[in-house]
């Protein structure tokens, strides 16, 4: 008899032709595959958030104390997966002493909900105190006058902002490699990509750098880097969270969005940061639940804590293109989700694969449009030129990355008046399909699965010179965006690579606003998926 996982490895090479609309979802595998051997000390625990709170609370450990355990971490391991563009040590060390202070005058009225936790910010969200640059070398320098809201709301709650992540230029990438400054690698090893374009993000949480971090997800920006790194990563339905302060990329399904070690840290997180704000007219009054505390009452010892949801996972994600580990790790937490009560079937969306001409259309048209903005005089380094038109042409070459430009001239062509029709109007259409599909699926699943990406980490460089080949990775996660709903990254198993295996990401997908429901599903599917430990290697020596 072959071993479980090659079993399913055989069963999955024998994969029926023709698929089967709506079928029982049978696992091919019953227990789940056992962790790769690793020796590895023990990051912050499943709850950071609580941990540092306590210890606050208790006066066992002071804010300086953890703010000088992370930065130490941070200087030790930055040098090999460069996440910050922008490191803000003294600022932090600054904020611990102030925080410090408060406590011992104002007792535990000055310990916000995030008191003491170190957050690291995606560079493309505006920060007053420090550099932003949405990875981009023509905002090199500057430094805006206001913090972004969800910036604001964090620091509100006591959170400490420890640095600006890397990402690739303003959010176009899958790799983190388009960065105008860095290339950020993984965690899990430092030969490959940390996914994108919140590579930066993603990787600081993963090497435990800050506790938690913020980025943003267009079409897939936070999950597939959570993936990539074995965090947690959020993207929260369209307007959710505001997008005030976010450089704008592509307006319509921009989301801000959260990544966390556990998933009660990113609930931690969503609860601040989520909500309406009259600065953003498309964020939604819709109510904000206390997402953590939902999660901290829930009774982990039921046997059967998932009893009554129904899970759809999606067909057309474990097809062609798919890689074999990945389908394997995604049927495994399929059956684990199985084994806690749900009940999974495989649902087919027929519009999923039209989604990724669609998303690359609409995201490049909003783009050419949305960053006109950096010609030089109202946002961007200025160079020196004889006229107005030589000024803004030589700010853009010079400023602007090869993959932006190439985005801009993808847009301003679907957007031009002899292709709109054939382009822009087509991919709308799409887009109201998708929707429709999407729609179609929740109103028969609580939620939705399917894997966060097509693979796991790659090398750097393996799709640097082949823009399609990375467009094409982000096939699982566009789709959510071009519906706007919410959905959330678990990590959920490993494939073969690097020293310890390679993270691979459950994605699971909610109707709007069902954050609450998705965070509940994915706590109990992470509280209860003991065999794995999701503390990257370069953290064995900590
Ligand atoms: N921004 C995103 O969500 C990433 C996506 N890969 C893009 O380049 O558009």
């Amino acid at each position: 008899m072959p071993p479980p996982l090659q079993a399913h490895r055989m069963l999955l090479s024998h994969r029926r032709a023709s698929p089967i609309p709506r079928r029982r979802f049978t696992a091919a595998v019953s227990s789940l595959p056992s962790a790769p051997a690793k020796t590895l000390a023990p990051g912050p625990g499943p709850s950071s958030i609580l941990s540092i709170r306590e210890s606050l609370l208790s006066g066992e450990r002071t804010a300086a104390d953890i703010t000088a355990e992370y930065l130490s971490r941070l200087r030790r391991t930055e040098p090999i997966v460069r996440s910050f563009i922008h490191v803000a040590d003294a600022a932090a060390e600054r904020e611990a002493q102030e925080l410090d202070r408060r406590i011992a005058s104002g007792g535990q009225d000055a310990v916000g909900p995030l008191a003491g936790v170190l957050v690291g910010v995606k560079d493309n969200l505006c920060t007053a105190n420090m550099p932003s640059t949405g990875g981009s070398r023509i905002l090199d320098g500057y430094q805006p006058a206001y913090d972004a809201t969800a910036v604001r709301r964090l620091r509100e709650a006591g959170a400490i902002v420890v640095g600006k992540t890397n990402l690739d230029e303003f959010g176009m990438g899958s790799t983190t490699e388009g960065s105008g400054f860095q290339v950020t690698t993984n965690p899990w090893d430092d030969s490959r990509v940390p996914g994108g374009s919140s590579g930066g993000s993603a990787s600081a949480v993963s090497a435990r750098q800050c506790v938690v971090s913020l980025g943003s997800d267009t079409g897939g920006s936070v999950r597939q880097p959570a993936s990539f790194c074995g965090v947690v990563g959020l993207k929260p339905t369209y307007g959710r969270v505001s997008r005030y302060g976010l450089m704008a990329y592509a307006s319509s399904l921009d989301v801000v969005g959260c990544f966390g070690s556990s998933v009660v840290d990113t609930a931690t997180m969503l609860s601040v940061i989520a909500g309406h704000d009259k600065m953003d007219s498309t964020s939604s009054s819709h109510d904000v639940p206390d997402y953590r505390s939902d999660l901290v009452s829930l009774n982990l010892l039921e046997s059967k804590p998932l009893n009554n949801l129904r899970i759809g996972i999606i067909q057309e994600t474990l097809g062609d293109g798919v890689d074999t580990g990945v389908i394997s790790s995604i049927k495994a937490a399929a059956s684990h989700l199985e084994q806690l009560g749900s009940v999974v079937e495989e649902v087919s969306l027929p519009s999923f694969s039209l989604g990724l001409p669609a998303y690359y259309i609409l995201a490049s048209s909003e783009a050419s449009s949305n960053l006109s903005r950096y010609d030089g005089i109202r946002y961007g380094r200025q160079v020196s030129a004889d006229d107005l038109n030589e000024l803004y042409g030589d700010s853009r070459s010079n400023g602007l990355g090869h993959e932006v430009k190439m985005r801009i001239l993808m847009g301003t062509y679907a957007l031009s008046a002899g292709y709109y029709d054939a382009y822009y109007k087509r991919a709308q259409q799409v887009r109201t399909l998708v929707k429709k599909s999407f729609e179609e699926a929740l109103r028969r699943y609580d939620i939705l699965v399917s894997p966060a990406a097509p693979s796991a980490a790659y090398k750097i460089g393996e799709k640097a010179n082949d823009p399609l080949a990375m467009y094409a990775g982000d096939i699982m996660t566009v789709n959510v965006n071009l519906a706007g709903l919410p959905a959330l990254v678990v990590p959920c198993g490993f494939v073969d690579g690097g020293s310890a295996g390679l993270p691979v990401g459950l994605q699971m997908i909610g109707s709007p606003f069902s954050e609450g429901n998705l965070l509940r599903v994915g706590h109990i599917f992470e509280q209860t998926l003991q065999d794995f430990s999701f503390v990257p290697p370069l953290l064995a020596d900590s």
